[in-house]
């Protein structure tokens, strides 16, 4: 089984998890493409659902499968969100942002009373931080940010690169929100929440690519077949209206 099949597979057990008349946060990568392409066939076979894109890619890709959207201001309260990862742990831990849209995934999967991941095993890891850590950042103050940033770091036991993110073309990066990406190269990262509480404090930081606490089961898929990890049933409190 290719990558590319091993993603299609997770994405398809997860799609089977859909109901009728549910909320569904839209996530946004290689792995979601899939799963927002599946959610489209079942759609058009008369499934009846509400979707929130995590981007304007999946916004476009989901109209594009006749999804019926809407946003959080509308429909603030999620049944579902399924989403991709760079990094999954033993603890449901994530990391995500690879393709930069970690702001409105996390918004999107904290309105979400289960969020599903899914990905091949390539991104099971024992310990986050291979995966170089996405931090978004508003562009003013840079300079300052970055050695904020490297400092706090520094105090949660984390030290590397910090590279601001640019395009194929050499051009920067910019999220759907207006700002950039700084990815932190810190291999190891020993205390995860400790880091996210640390990064959170620098003025300038918007977020980062940690995922604590969000993830409620994840779907794996690997040459071998699927597996599941946490409880695919399990739901997590979410702000109530
Ligand atoms: O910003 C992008 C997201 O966090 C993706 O879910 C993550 O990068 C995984 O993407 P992919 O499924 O393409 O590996």
């Amino acid at each position: 089984m290719s990558v590319e099949d091993a993603k299609r597979e997770a994405a398809a057990r997860a799609v089977a998890l859909v109901e009728d008349g549910m909320r569904l946060g839209l996530g946004t990568g290689s792995t979601a493409k899939h799963f927002v392409a599946l959610l489209g066939e079942r759609v058009r076979g008369g499934l009846s659902v509400i979707g929130v894109p995590t981007s304007e890619r999946t916004r476009a890709q989901a109209e594009a499968e006749g999804i019926p959207l809407s946003d959080l201001d509308a429909t603030p309260q999620l049944d579902l969100t399924v989403d991709g990862a760079d990094e999954i742990d033993e603890d449901l831990r994530l990391i995500k942002g690879g393709g930069g849209a970690l702001l409105r995934e996390k918004i999107v999967a904290a309105a979400s009373a289960r969020m599903i991941v899914i990905a091949d095993d390539s991104k099971r890891v024992a310990v986050l931080g291979r995966f170089p850590l996405p931090i978004e950042v508003v562009p003013f103050g840079l300079g300052a940010t970055k050695l904020a940033v490297r400092d706090a770091a520094a105090g949660a036991g984390c030290r590397g690169d910090l590279r601001l993110r640019r395009q194929a073309d050499s051009s920067l990066f910019v999220t759907d929100g207006g700002h950039y990406i700084v990815d932190a190269a810190f291999g190891a990262i020993p205390d995860p929440e400790d880091l996210s509480r640390a990064l959170l404090a620098v003025p300038g930081v918007v977020d980062h690519g940690l995922f604590i606490g969000l993830a409620t089961a994840a779907i794996v898929a690997s040459p071998h077949g699927i597996s599941t990890y946490g409880d695919l049933t399990k739901t997590r409190m979410v702000p109530r209206s």
